[in-house]
């Protein structure tokens, strides 16, 4: 349906990015992600017929975009950008009406079947209660489901936006990450979208194109791509790690404070006391954790030093031996158990070896500030 061959985009002489070739089917989310400046902007408005390529072609079924005049390709795809708007005292209805522009007279003549399309759009974004309310009333959350609204109401078949997600809470970008996957599945729409959020990017979008240095270093199934190499060279990062596993970052461990903390743990109880543990700057030690354990992933991604055992099988003696030699060296040692009550034989006894090495010893039951004491 949309297709971008051989695309180089950008401004007078400077190519922003070059050799871009992407393609978008009938029902499919395309999520474009790369840091800040890299060009997803400009490769939007590119394939959105704002800006001339500078090399290549976009075809929107098998039409060069470029070449359909602006009424034809608003019937066809409607844009909605980041740029905050001030349209005056108009409400939601009223900037929804914009979206009928291709249909109507010379005079924007709203007919009945417009009006109708009107309140369905507002309607798909459940934002019938905002058409009578002015659009400077609205908080940026119902501004932007007008503004999908207005682009629905053009009917188009490609929709894309730049950011919408900017400028709003975690409930409200989640329920825009749903309704677009709602727009894609149901009304059959090829959205193309950009998103700083990667971890609602993952969830909802078929294809991922990732940016940087003038080019796209990789395009396909997120769930094929975004992995923690690719991740981390995207975003340069340095001080913390992309996990496959939760599909989000997490900090590294760091540690800038001279004590060493054992930590005991298993089956994701240790989660949040380990990334405390991080934040804070302690050295973390923990252990000992099969390889597929939630902990072992989370302290995985920290960099946390871990004592772990290949397969899910019992821990050996030999792993035993090595997180005694590190209860020995550590200054605290913090226990957790999952389910809370049913600490497994091995942490029992380790826990009482470091009774026995005279340690200091702080359960963790949930409540974080009881790792204060450190
Ligand atoms: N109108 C313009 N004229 C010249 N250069 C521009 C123009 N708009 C953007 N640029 C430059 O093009 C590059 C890419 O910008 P673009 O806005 O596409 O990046 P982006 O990936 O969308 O960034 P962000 O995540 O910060 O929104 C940047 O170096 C920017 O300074």
């Amino acid at each position: 349906m949309l297709r971008a061959e051989n695309l180089s985009v950008g401004y007078g002489n400077y190519v922003v990015v070059k050799g871009i070739n992407l393609e978008i089917k009938e029902g499919e989310i395309l999520c474009i992600i790369g840091p800040n400046g890299a060009g997803k902007s400009t490769l939007l408005k590119t394939i959105a017929s704002y800006l001339e390529p500078k090399e290549g072609v976009v075809y929107l079924n098998g039409k060069k975009i470029h070449d359909l005049k602006p009424k034809d390709l608003a019937k066809e795809m409607a844009v909605v950008l980041t740029e905050r708007v001030n349209p005056g005292n108009m409400t939601g209805f009223d900037i929804i009406a914009i979206g009928r522009y291709p249909y109507t007279d010379l005079f924007g003549r709203l007919s009945e079947k417009d009006k109708k399309i009107i309140v369905e759009s507002a309607r798909a974004v459940n934002a019938e209660y905002l058409l009578k309310k002015n659009f400077f009333e609205m908080s940026d959350g119902e501004r932007q489901k007008i503004m999908i609204a207005r682009s629905l109401a053009q009917e188009p078949r490609v929709l894309i936006l730049d950011e919408p997600t900017s400028f709003l809470d975690a409930r409200h970008k989640i329920e825009l990450t749903l309704l677009l996957r709602k727009l894609a599945d149901e009304k059959n729409l090829a959205i193309v979208v950009t998103l700083h959020d990667i971890e609602l990017a993952l969830r909802i979008a078929d294809k991922m194109a990732l940016i940087k240095d003038h080019k796209v270093i990789a395009y396909g199934y997120p769930e094929n791509i975004m992995k923690r190499d690719v991740v981390n060279n995207l975003y340069d990062l340095k001080n913390a790690n992309y996990s496959e596993v939760i599909g989000y970052f997490e900090l590294k461990n760091n540690h800038k404070i001279d004590k060493k903390v054992f930590v005991i743990c298993g089956g994701g109880s240790g989660v949040n006391a380990l990334r405390y543990l991080v934040k804070n700057g302690y050295k973390v030690v923990v252990g000992v954790l099969h390889k597929n354990d939630a902990d072992y992933f989370v302290a995985e991604a920290m960099g946390v030093e871990i004592i772990a055992e290949e397969a899910y099988s019992r821990i050996s003696e030999e792993k035993f031996k090595e997180a005694l030699k590190e209860l020995k060296t550590s200054d605290v040692v913090v226990y957790t158990d999952f389910p809370i009550g049913e600490m497994n034989e091995l942490n029992v006894n380790l826990v009482e070896e470091a009774k026995k090495l005279g340690k200091k010893i702080i359960y963790y039951n949930g409540d974080i500030s009881v790792l204060k004491e450190i």
